[in-house]
């Protein structure tokens, strides 16, 4: 089994980002580079990223008229990211668009529900019924879309796997057990990576247990010694 790790890199320097990368080559399965990356040290920082030899994740979220969203896939096509996310909430034909304009290795996933949201921050912007519920929709039309998997929490990955097999699912909000790794900080609905895996994730998103431990070699060791 290759590693489904993917470190979050979210440090706002560029220098930061790749000693912290490269320290962790060999430990986890990929890095991810999200929209503040991007918007700070765009390609020129991805190339330098990539440099390390690792699978990239751009994690920009992208959400738009189909249009718009096809034409940011078509840029970012000449930096061959492994893994690239748009909104579920932008809808079917922006779904396809992007898909269409994405290069063949390149995977497309569809966030559904924010893991930093639980039901009563939906029911705030007009979402009527669970989170749960929700992704499930929403993975529904990701699916009918044509892409590649969605991203979701470790509480739905379980039953969205159940509904598409051969998906591939993307689990963010991963907490270990215990330890100052643990802290939730932002994230509402967070399992562990364990829990996450034997749900049925494919990747697992793990950001601030492994960037901001005192030793992130040994706290990404540590998190694929549980799994
Ligand atoms: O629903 C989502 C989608 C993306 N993320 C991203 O994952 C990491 C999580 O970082 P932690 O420090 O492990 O909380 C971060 O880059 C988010 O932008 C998410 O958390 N939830």
């Amino acid at each position: 089994m290759s590693n489904p790790i993917y470190l979050a890199v979210d440090l706002p320097r560029l220098d930061a980002a790749v000693a912290l990368g490269q320290k962790v080559k060999g430990h986890v399965g990929g890095l991810k580079l999200g929209l503040e990356f991007f918007c700070a040290h765009g390609h020129h920082g991805v190339h330098e990223m990539a440099k390390i030899g690792l699978p990239i994740f751009m994690d920009l979220k992208l959400h738009d008229i189909p249009n718009t969203v096809a034409a940011a896939m078509q840029s970012i096509h000449v930096l061959q990211p492994a893994i690239v996310t748009i909104h579920a909430a932008g809808g079917r034909a922006m779904m396809e668009d992007a898909k269409a304009a994405a290069g063949e290795s390149c995977k497309v996933v569809a966030v559904t529900v924010l893991t930093s949201l639980d039901d009563a921050d939906l029911a705030r912007v007009g979402v009527a019924g669970s989170s749960h519920d929700q992704v499930l929709r929403l993975t529904d039309l990701a699916q009918e879309a044509g892409l590649d998997g969605i991203v979701c929490s470790g509480h739905e990955v379980g039953e969205v796997h159940r509904r598409w097999k051969n998906g591939y699912f993307v689990v963010p909000g991963l907490r270990p057990a215990e330890g100052k790794g643990a802290a939730l900080g932002d994230q509402k609905r967070a399992v562990t990576p364990r829990a996450a895996r034997d749900a049925g994730a494919s990747c697992l998103v793990i950001g601030r247990p492994i960037s901001r431990a005192e030793d992130p070699v040994a706290a990404a060791r540590a998190i694929e010694a549980t799994l």
